[in-house]
């Protein structure tokens, strides 16, 4: 049996480029840029003003307490207007061009107004106000690379240089299996002995968060119709998320059926806990990868957090960031496994402190949902109160 590193190790060494393709602006949201986005014109594409006030020439005021009467008014979204006396002054909007024969503005509450005459009542210096044409970047200049993930903030950014298509790095097709007879529907009312199938859920909503549109797919417990339908699923798909199945049991029929079917055993079984009984491999022929998660939910979920978010982060080329927290309470493991243990999150001043949650093991799915995320203890290692320790976090901890 091979331990977590080499795992994770021969896992990341099948990352692939499945190449990239064009989508519409708002279908490019949490996808990977695969083009340079270059500033179409200067930001701002022009001198615009920050304030509603007046726009003066500096070098006109002559002392605090001048007069401007107001020559007319420049509105955001119109073509720039001039300014035909210094003495005048041009009511100016915010977002609008700067008027001609201007260099400063002056907010409306920093004056007074009687008719049509404005009055300076603060001091002021030359050019405030002004949000200076190409001071944020100049034309041509790049704005995002290749390679970063597209949140809503750069979403703002292709859409004002004019992006409404935007070239991504392609997703892997995903098919999610679940196996067993056990299982029915969501919709169903399970017999006695029978449970509804959560883990192709929970998979389909994880996936859902990275843009992926998973397929859904049932395999009964029985090896010829296991066969017939995995030989289909590896021409189809890129990667197969299977659960359950992969154990000792007599009806864990999977490892037969990969072998059978021309699919490359990478690795079965890893030294940890949970999650063991993993087995991943790759189709000889249609290079289809297959991760076959063992069917306990806590044991899916954490596999697939550790193994497959890792290969998609790798394949699309993102950087995931590592995170330790610090332990509120030593951990001790005696055992040759490595142990993803179930921790709360609680941010102290900046200090993400990790109280350990108790567990009923991988089969404890309500316990899945207090947790946000897995402190990892390395084997035979005691981690004392307040060590830091790696942690895969299964849930956005800033929202
Ligand atoms: N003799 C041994 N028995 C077991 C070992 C072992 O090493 N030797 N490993 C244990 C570990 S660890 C795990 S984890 C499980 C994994 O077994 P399988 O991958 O074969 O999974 P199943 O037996 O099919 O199912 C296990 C459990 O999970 C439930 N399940 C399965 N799929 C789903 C689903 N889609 N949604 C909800 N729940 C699901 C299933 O009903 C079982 O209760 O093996 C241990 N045994
Ligand atoms: O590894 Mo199993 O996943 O411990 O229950």
């Amino acid at each position: 049996m091979i331990g977590f590193n080499d795992a994770l190790n021969k896992v990341l060494e099948h990352a692939q480029d499945y190449g990239n393709e064009i989508v519409s602006l708002d279908e490019s949201h949490g996808r990977v840029l695969a083009e340079t986005i270059l500033a179409d014109r200067d930001f701002p594409p022009f001198d615009r003003s920050t304030k509603d006030g007046i726009a003066i020439r500096f070098d006109a005021l002559k002392s605090p307490g001048q007069a401007f009467a107001s020559q007319g008014v420049a509105q955001a979204g119109s073509p720039q207007v001039t300014l035909d006396h210094n003495e005048h002054c041009i009511e100016v909007m915010t977002g609008a061009i700067v008027p001609k024969n201007t260099d400063t503005v002056i907010m409306y509450e920093h004056t007074s107004k009687s008719g049509d005459i404005f009055t300076v009542e603060k001091s002021i210096k030359k050019g405030q106000n002004i949000h200076y044409q190409g001071s944020d970047i100049n034309q041509g200049k790049v704005l995002l690379q290749p390679g970063i993930f597209i949140t809503s903030a750069e979403i703002g950014v292709l859409a004002s240089v004019g992006k409404t298509q935007v070239l991504v790095k392609k997703l892997p097709r995903i098919a999610v299996i679940s196996t067993g007879n056990e299982l029915v529907n969501v919709e169903e009312i399970p017999l006695p002995f029978q449970i509804r199938k959560s883990n192709s859920h929970s998979l389909y909503a994880l996936l859902e968060t990275e843009g992926i549109a998973a397929d859904l797919h049932h395999l009964l417990d029985e090896p010829s119709a296991i066969q017939e339908a995995l030989g289909r699923l590896i021409k189809t798909y890129d990667v197969l998320l299977l659960s359950g199945g992969v154990s000792m049991g007599k009806f864990d029929f999977l490892p037969e059926a990969f072998a059978a079917l021309g699919v490359e055993k990478s690795f079965h079984k890893v030294l940890q806990r949970p999650g063991k009984p993993f087995w991943f491999g790759k189709h000889s022929e249609y290079k289809t990868l297959l991760f076959s998660f063992p069917g306990n939910p806590v044991s899916t979920f954490v596999n697939y957090h550790l193994y497959f978010k890792a290969w998609l982060n790798k394949t699309l080329g993102r950087v995931a960031p590592q995170f330790t927290v610090i332990l509120s309470d030593s951990f001790t493991n005696e055992t040759d496994l490595t142990l993803f243990i179930g921790a709360k999150i609680d941010n102290k001043e900046g200090r993400l402190m990790a109280e350990i949650l108790s567990s009923s093991g991988s089969g404890d799915l309500v316990g899945l949902s207090k947790v946000d995320g897995f402190v990892t203890i390395p084997p035979k290692e005691t981690l004392q109160k307040e060590a830091k320790a790696m942690f895969i976090p299964t849930r956005n901890l800033w929202q």
